[in-house]
């Protein structure tokens, strides 16, 4: 296992740093970067993912091209702008609902984005929650003047999630209420959303997700969990097995890092991500590889995780 920590170039879910750990087997390199807020039973899923990546590969692609959206996250109109108009792609995700931030930010940051893509540019916002059902309402009624494509887990519950749907005419997209749920197929019978999003890490692997997509039966969203190149492509393996593949992908986050560890980075070309697995470089992990405990905190990490892991020893 190796380590690395990046910085972000803009702070985004409040974090201003990527850290995460990388397994090598058979099959290649695999990621394994839970956030910090999370314990080793939801760490197990990640940790499925990376051990997928490592010694048994991915199922064999169906297309040869990714499209994907800009990822904003909450900055000013003029960044917002220059973010879209400099990533070459036709859709923007724009983050709304920034703690600490108004109704009039978000105006402004998504009629910034409309601007720099033109009105046949698609434009969908993430709120991460952050709304209850009658801002929800109102926010998404007013920011659909640049016309949204879907509205990103407006609400943190099923049940406003499905309240809201019933009150605005913009699709809705679950995303935490599928990566972060005990069943995450408790969606669609709630009547929640239109689309799901669904990211490789949180939900346990390529194969694991692909399971989720078949079986919730709503057009899916492939999403990153703000991932080196190594954890990119896999959520880019998930996108191309998938049978239908509707929307734009969030899979071109890396732009988000100052760095990466691989040879030839996961970044888009006219908004498409080439289907293809990059090698670690040794030169470049090695210019992100922190010094101090770090090693033996994810190690140990790793191993508090792998304790959820069907078939694993019990723990005592
Ligand atoms: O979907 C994208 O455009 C990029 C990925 C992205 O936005 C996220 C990745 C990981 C954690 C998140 O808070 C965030 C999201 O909520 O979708
Ligand atoms: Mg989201």
């Amino acid at each position: 296992m190796r380590v690395y920590s990046i910085p972000m170039r803009t702070r985004f879910r409040g974090i201003t740093r990527r850290d995460g750990a990388l397994l090598h087997g058979p099959a290649g390199w695999g990621e394994f970067s839970p956030f910090a807020e999370y314990g080793p039973a939801e760490a197990a899923r990640w940790l499925a993912a990376a051990r997928e990546a490592a010694h048994e590969g991915w199922p064999a692609p169906v297309r040869d091209g990714v499209p994907v959206n800009a990822t904003i996250p909450a900055v000013g109109p003029e960044r917002a702008f220059a973010l879209a108009k400099e990533s070459g792609c036709r859709t923007a995700k724009v983050k709304v609902a920034e703690p600490g931030q108004s109704g009039a930010d978000d105006m402004a940051r998504v009629e910034a984005v409309r601007d720099a893509l033109g009105p046949d540019g698609r434009i969908r916002v993430d709120a991460n929650g952050g709304w209850d059902v009658d801002q929800a309402a109102a926010m998404i009624r007013s920011l659909d003047r640049f016309e949204l494509e879907y509205a990103e887990q407006p609400c943190p519950t099923l049940d406003d999630l499905k309240r809201v749907r019933l009150r605005v005419d913009v699709p809705i997209a679950a995303d935490e209420s599928v990566r972060r749920a005990e069943d995450p197929l408790k969606v669609r019978a709630a009547g929640a959303a239109d689309i799901v999003v669904l990211k490789v890490q949180p939900l346990g692997g390529v194969r694991a997700a692909l399971r989720v997509a078949e079986a919730v039966g709503l057009p899916v969203v492939v999403s990153s969990a703000v991932e080196t190149s190594v954890g990119l492509a896999a959520g880019v393996a998930l996108a191309a097995a998938l049978p239908e593949l509707p929307f734009a992908c969030g899979l071109a986050t890396l732009s988000l890092l100052e760095g990466d560890v691989v040879d030839a980075p996961l970044v888009p070309v006219d908004g498409v991500l080439p289907v293809r697995r990059p090698d670690v470089d040794p030169a470049a992990l090695a210019r992100h590889e922190p010094g101090g405990d770090a090693a033996e905190r994810w190690a140990e990490r790793a191993r508090s995780a792998g304790r959820h892991l069907p078939g694993a020893e019990p723990s005592r």
